[in-house]
């Protein structure tokens, strides 16, 4: 938590139980894919700076979804999450934690929502003040049992878990008293990005929000 960022990330935990990790591969998708998403009931957007037009996505979502929280995922480096914050981000995830990236993230604008797979990640966040974290890969580490058995020693965390969930699994880690949300790509896949098939993302968003 930092007295500089706009928004605090409880914030940022509460505006949906289900957060889209979106890979943008072309920029002409970006917009369209977000109004598919936001059409679906969804009001937070991940895009992830894993792809070359990452950062114009975020531009240009945030300019044509206003009503839509945007914020940048797969953020490695401070001089990404500069450069997120300059494309208009109101947020940032990063799937890991270095000592680097969250004494950063303390002087900058917007909050960031670190990502920890073990308790020794957990013990580093919470040191620097950072209580609300991605809990990533989330099935390959464990998932929900994992979750259960962290909510004894790691009492002030709550967790967006990601990575390996799905349709058949959500609502077993939203029943969890320490996680807020899940993020997934579930309901923005690539086949029907590439497809442009936006109905059917407007579908599976209405469909994991029901
Ligand atoms: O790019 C990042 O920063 C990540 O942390 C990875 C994503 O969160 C996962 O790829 C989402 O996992 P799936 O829903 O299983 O596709």
């Amino acid at each position: 938590m930092s007295n500089q960022w706009q928004r605090q990330p409880a914030e940022v935990f509460s505006r949906s139980k289900v957060v889209p990790v979106m890979v943008i591969n072309k920029l002409e998708d970006a917009v369209p894919l977000a109004k598919a998403l936001v059409a679906g009931g969804i009001s937070i957007l991940e895009v992830t700076l894993r792809t070359d037009c990452a950062i114009e996505a975020i531009r240009a979502i945030s300019k044509a979804v206003p009503e839509a929280l945007i914020g940048a995922g797969t953020v490695l480096t401070p001089e990404q999450l500069d450069a997120a914050i300059e494309a208009g981000a109101q947020f940032a995830i990063s799937p890991g934690t270095t000592p680097t990236l969250l004494q950063a993230a303390k002087q900058r604008s917007i909050p960031l929502v670190p990502g920890v797979a073990s308790v020794s990640d957990m013990m580093v966040a919470l040191e620097n003040g950072y209580d609300h974290l991605k809990f990533f890969p989330a099935e390959a580490n464990g998932g929900v049992k994992a979750l259960t058995s962290m909510s004894g020693p790691m009492l002030q965390i709550t967790f967006c878990p990601t990575g390996g969930i799905n349709l058949g699994n959500y609502q077993e880690y939203l029943a969890l008293k320490n996680v807020k949300c899940v993020g997934g790509s579930w309901i923005a896949p690539n086949d029907a990005i590439e497809s442009g098939d936006w109905q059917r993302i407007t579908a599976l968003s209405k469909e994991a929000l029901a």
